[in-house]
């Protein structure tokens, strides 16, 4: 789905080689300030390399347009945005900007419950913890019903039952569904428990990459 060849950013990322697969769970570990958020971020073209070719589906990243691509590669960032308004409001709002139809409240409830958020669509989202909000916005995205789920550290403010049954959950969905899920993780446990494969970054170089 992806493949990056001799691909370089900054002095942060330096990849000779790396595919990621298609319908496929991938885990992206490494030590803080490896690269792992650079890497996301440039398979979202929310940067570009500054040499190297990065491919997605057979096309050249660089010639793919970023709002398209986007509509079906959605990232979750590290500190992802909460909008004022309501839990409701908050999960809509991606709908709206991605220019999909609305869900109903039925659906929105079945989201609720997918990231195990006990709420009511009517609570104010600002009230929320930041556990809370980290689930509601891992929500909106999944409502957005993506090819591609590219998520930073998902569960990072999570109890570690919590986030179990979260990716329990995101996992199953992905695999029913043929989805491809990137996600990096701080827990090597997680890494070896949900992935199909694992990207190991060591100072933006691969340092393993591997079937699990
Ligand atoms: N736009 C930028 N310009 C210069 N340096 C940057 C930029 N973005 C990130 N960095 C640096 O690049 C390195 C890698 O950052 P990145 O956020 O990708 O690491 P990470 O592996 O995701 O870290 P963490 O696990 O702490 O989130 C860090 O040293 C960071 O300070």
């Amino acid at each position: 789905m992806f493949s990056l060849r001799e691909v370089k950013y900054k002095h942060i990322l330096d990849i000779e080689e790396l595919n990621i697969e298609k319908s496929k769970v991938t885990c992206i570990i490494g030590e803080s300030g490896s690269g792992k958020s650079t890497l996301l971020r440039l398979l979202n073209k929310l940067i570009s390399c500054d040499s190297g070719k990065i491919m997605y589906n057979g096309q050249d990243l660089n010639s793919c347009d970023s709002v398209e691509l986007r509509r079906t590669v959605v990232m979750l960032a590290q500190l992802p945005a909460i909008f004022p308004g309501t839990v409701r409001d908050n999960l809509l709002i991606g709908l709206k900007f991605a220019e999909k139809p609305a869900a109903n409240d039925d659906k929105l409830l079945h989201v609720l419950n997918m990231v195990h958020l006990n709420k009511c669509l009517d609570d104010e989202s600002d009230l929320l913890s930041g556990g809370e909000k980290q689930r509601l916005a891992l929500g909106r995205v999944i409502l957005l019903d993506p090819e591609v789920f590219l998520l930073d550290e998902p569960s990072s403010a999570l109890d570690e039952e919590t986030e179990r049954f979260i990716i329990e959950n995101l996992v199953a969905y992905t695999k029913k569904t043929s989805k491809t899920l990137i996600m990096v993780t701080h827990s090597k446990k997680v890494a070896q428990t949900y992935s199909d494969n694992t990207i190991e970054l060591s100072q933006g170089k691969v340092k393993r990459a591997r079937e699990v």
